[in-house]
């Protein structure tokens, strides 16, 4: 699959047989663990047919959210709206247009993987049998081995095959490569962009593999402090945020002062800064004004997630 296929977004409102409005929508969601206050009144809406890749710092606060809005853990005060209807608790028709990868998936060791499959496909009226028997061959998982058996990468390709099987309109997936080696990555995000490009599809998932979001053409939330920053396509984070190198004979001893700047570093004769929003014309005026050289760069995804997150 290559790295840089178009992808079609799909405008929402144009869509035979969803509902108009955003697939999720969550207003001052708050959940804490004792006094650690994780989710801070946070607000997010994601419009249908995205793929949105959450990221944020280990401990963030990923998980938490995701199983928030899935009604799989408490919230402590809040509103979260899925698929147009209030989350109150799983379960119900909505459930089966919803497909979840959690972060481990440790059900039913002692079935085979065929048992565990044709169990489960009795619950959902869209099982896609197809799709399974080409996942199961191309991922090499064995229908005849225990679940028990099967390694943790094996594991989660099988959680994997049981969340997309179902052929959900939103599918939730909370660090779905973690344990999947990089060829398997790649076939997971290549199934995943497939998925995407049926109408009115949306997965949410969570990562730290910046590299995947860039292959997935993903939307980026940032989760931090509690609250998600921003939902932005990646095109436009990177026409946002630059980095501007200054260079000149004589070092650098202060950072000068310039409108959108995040994080200045200097380093022998360079002096980096990334900003946020740069006017280029002052950007010009300050090398000038500094005797110095001026290069711009765009910073890969994730320099800029070290950055901001
Ligand atoms: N059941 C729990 N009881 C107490 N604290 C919890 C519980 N679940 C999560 N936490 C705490 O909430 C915070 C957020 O954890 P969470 O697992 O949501 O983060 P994350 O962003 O998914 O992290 P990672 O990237 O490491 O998977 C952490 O400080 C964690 O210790």
């Amino acid at each position: 699959m290559s790295a840089d296929l178009p992808i079609t977004l799909v405008d929402p409102v144009s869509l035979p047989g969803t509902h108009a409005g955003p697939v999720l929508r969550v207003e001052a969601l708050r959940k804490s663990f004792g006094k650690r206050e994780v989710l801070q009144s946070l607000d997010w809406s994601v419009p249908a047919g995205r793929v949105i890749g959450l990221l944020g710092r280990n401990g963030a606060g990923k998980t938490t959210l995701l199983r928030c809005l899935l009604g799989l853990s408490p919230i402590d005060s809040g509103r979260v709206e899925l698929l147009g209807e209030p989350m109150l608790e799983p379960g119900g028709e909505r459930m089966h247009r919803i497909g979840f990868v959690p972060q481990t998936f440790d059900l039913f060791p002692w079935m085979k993987v065929r048992a565990y499959l044709d169990f489960t496909a009795a619950f959902y009226d869209r099982w896609d049998h197809a799709l399974v028997a080409r996942l199961l061959d191309s991922w090499q998982l064995d229908p005849k081995q225990k679940i028990g058996q099967l390694s943790q990468g094996q594991r989660q390709k099988l959680a994997i095959v049981r969340a997309i099987a179902p052929q959900p309109d939103l599918l939730v997936l909370d660090e779905p490569v973690a344990s999947l080696d990089p060829q398997a990555r790649r076939a997971f995000m290549a199934e995943l962009l497939d998925l995407m490009r049926r109408p009115g599809k949306t997965v949410i998932f969570s990562t730290h593999i910046t590299a995947d979001l860039e292959r997935a053409g993903a939307d980026i939330a940032l989760l931090r402090d509690g609250r998600i920053q921003f939902t932005r396509p990646l095109a436009e984070l990177r026409e946002r945020f630059l980095r501007a190198v200054l260079s000149r004979a004589e070092g650098w001893t202060n950072t000068p002062a310039i409108a959108g700047l995040l994080k200045a570093s200097a380093s022998g004769t360079d002096l980096q800064l990334l900003l946020e929003d740069p006017d280029a014309n002052e950007l010009h005026a300050l090398a000038a004004s500094l005797g110095a050289s001026l290069r711009i760069e765009t910073p890969s995804l994730e320099d800029l997630f070290v950055e901001l997150a």
